[in-house]
């Protein structure tokens, strides 16, 4: 399978200049991945004016993966994740000395413990008991934003969550934050993968000498913080150029920040409205999730244009139980994966093992090197590390009412921030979907996912 040939617009980005900022966002199926892969084949190739080494930025190592497979790499074209990509810059530049990288177990400790730290030096406040994936997550959120004192924290808008918080409670929580760095520098860790954006963006600052790459291209960058959107701006030569591709109805850590919180001086937007991938039933059925009132708004969605070509209406299968949505799975797979890929997603590495136990699967898991190749089968992961990727069919277990949303998430963040992150996630797993998808559930089917005449088809097993 070869990459195909840009049509309209696409051929118009593919090979914009080699010089100044791009941005092109486009909803799901609209071949963002594609081009960008074109080009970064494009200007790291010697042939052409103005390119040179390239870096292709993109989510996670499935995807990394996926586009090895088309594209390959030379000493002119790297293809990394973001990690992957700083922790070879910070190294290159002697900072990343023994376990530099906290891990994100000793970072969850390590921010419980600050919190602790913190609370023990105010009276009783319910504000302490919230759970500590709210505090995970707002930290995050402060690195990815590159704040760097309480000034900077305590007047910025903090888009992506829906509740807000008073200055007062931010003020505790930038001494949660600057607690928690304390304590993790004392424990010989100088980043975690949230903050090594800043780290880069200082070393460059102190380096004059020439830049790592000529050009870098971002793929899915809608997920990239801010500040690591700023450290690949400023790894680039001032001759060069940063091309990023991003779909924000698809961001799905909460950050709620667009490309243009990066200060990029970008020359031009593009905008990718016609769907490759999907059917039109299956393409109908996600834009009817992102219009429901969950989904949060940006002004950077782009609205779909739904394709031409048919297909089946989604399947909803309300099953008796969880046994049943496994058998379910099952035979589907069993039966659709001797013709086409087809992919079990779930919310949860849990959920995923449990659907589909005993079942031959390839695992696209991102810690294991998974190499893309694809074959007919079936194939499994989360909806997180299904992003970028795409396969015949889609199934879609244990979507019902008392686990969509994740209730873990909707205890750390409140109901209204869960919704409108689960919500994401289901878009990302239902435009995975070429021709068919399958939506299991036990009880009573999630609330986030659309209803409407004529949008899915409804069965019992
Ligand atoms: N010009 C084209 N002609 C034919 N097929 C195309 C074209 N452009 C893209 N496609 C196909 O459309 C599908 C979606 O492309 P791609 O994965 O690049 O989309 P995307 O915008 O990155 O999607 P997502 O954001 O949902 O991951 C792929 O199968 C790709 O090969």
């Amino acid at each position: 399978m070869g990459i195909p040939e840009p049509v309209g617009r696409q051929s118009d980005v593919a090979y914009l200049p080699a010089a100044g900022h791009h941005v092109v966002l486009g909803t799901a199926g609209t071949g963002k991945t594609v081009m960008a892969m074109l080009r970064a084949l494009y200007l790291s190739d010697p042939g052409v004016a103005g390119s040179g080494r390239t870096l292709l930025v993109t989510y996670n190592n499935a995807l990394v993966s996926y586009l090895k497979h088309f594209a390959g790499e030379t000493d002119r074209l790297h293809i990394r994740t973001y990690g992957r990509f700083a922790r070879g810059f910070l190294h290159h530049h002697g900072a990343m000395k023994g376990q530099a990288i906290a891990s994100s177990p000793s970072r969850r400790r390590l921010i419980r413990s600050a919190l602790r730290a913190v609370s023990s030096k105010y009276a009783a406040h319910k504000f302490f008991e919230r759970d500590p994936g709210w505090f995970e997550d707002e930290i995050a959120w402060i690195s990815g934003m590159g704040l760097r004192t309480w000034e900077a924290y305590e007047v910025v808008d903090r888009l992506g969550r829906r509740t807000p918080l008073s200055v007062s409670l931010r003020k505790v929580v930038w001494e949660i934050t600057e607690e928690y760095r304390l304590q993790r520098a004392a424990t010989g860790h100088a980043y975690d993968w949230h903050d090594m954006a800043a780290a880069v963006r200082d070393h460059q600052a102190a380096d004059d000498g020439p830049r790592m790459y000529r050009h870098v291209i971002i793929d899915e960058g809608q997920d990239l913080s801010p500040e690591e959107i700023r450290s690949l701006a400023e790894v680039v030569d001032p001759e060069g150029s940063v091309t990023f591709f991003g779909d924000y109805a698809q961001q799905i850590y909460g950050q709620g920040m667009s490309w243009r919180a990066c200060g990029l001086k970008v020359a031009r937007v593009e905008m990718f409205k016609d769907n490759y991938r999907n059917s039109t039933a299956i393409a109908e059925f996600a834009i009817a999730l992102s219009e429901l009132p969950f989904f949060g708004r940006t002004d950077e969605l782009v609205p779909p244009v739904a394709p031409r070509s048919k297909g089946s209406l989604p399947t909803l299968v309300a099953c008796a139980d969880r046994a049943q949505e496994i058998a379910v799975v099952r035979s589907t797979a069993q039966q659709l994966g001797q013709v086409g890929t087809v992919a079990v997603l779930g919310r949860t590495w849990a959920d995923v093992d449990e659907a589909c136990a005993g079942l031959a699967v390839r695992r696209i898991d991102k810690d294991q090197k998974f190499r893309w190749d694809y074959a007919p089968g079936v194939y499994c992961t989360t909806y997180h590390s299904a992003k970028g990727l795409e396969f015949d069919t889609v199934l879609m277990p244990f979507c019902s009412e008392d686990t969509v949303p994740l209730p873990e998430v909707v205890k750390a963040l409140g109901l209204d921030d869960a919704d409108e992150r689960e919500s994401k996630l289901l878009y990302v797993g239902i435009t995975r979907a070429k021709s068919d998808l399958v939506i299991t559930y036990s009880g009573t089917k999630t609330r986030l996912l659309p209803e409407g005449d004529g949008l899915y088809a409804e069965v019992q097993p």
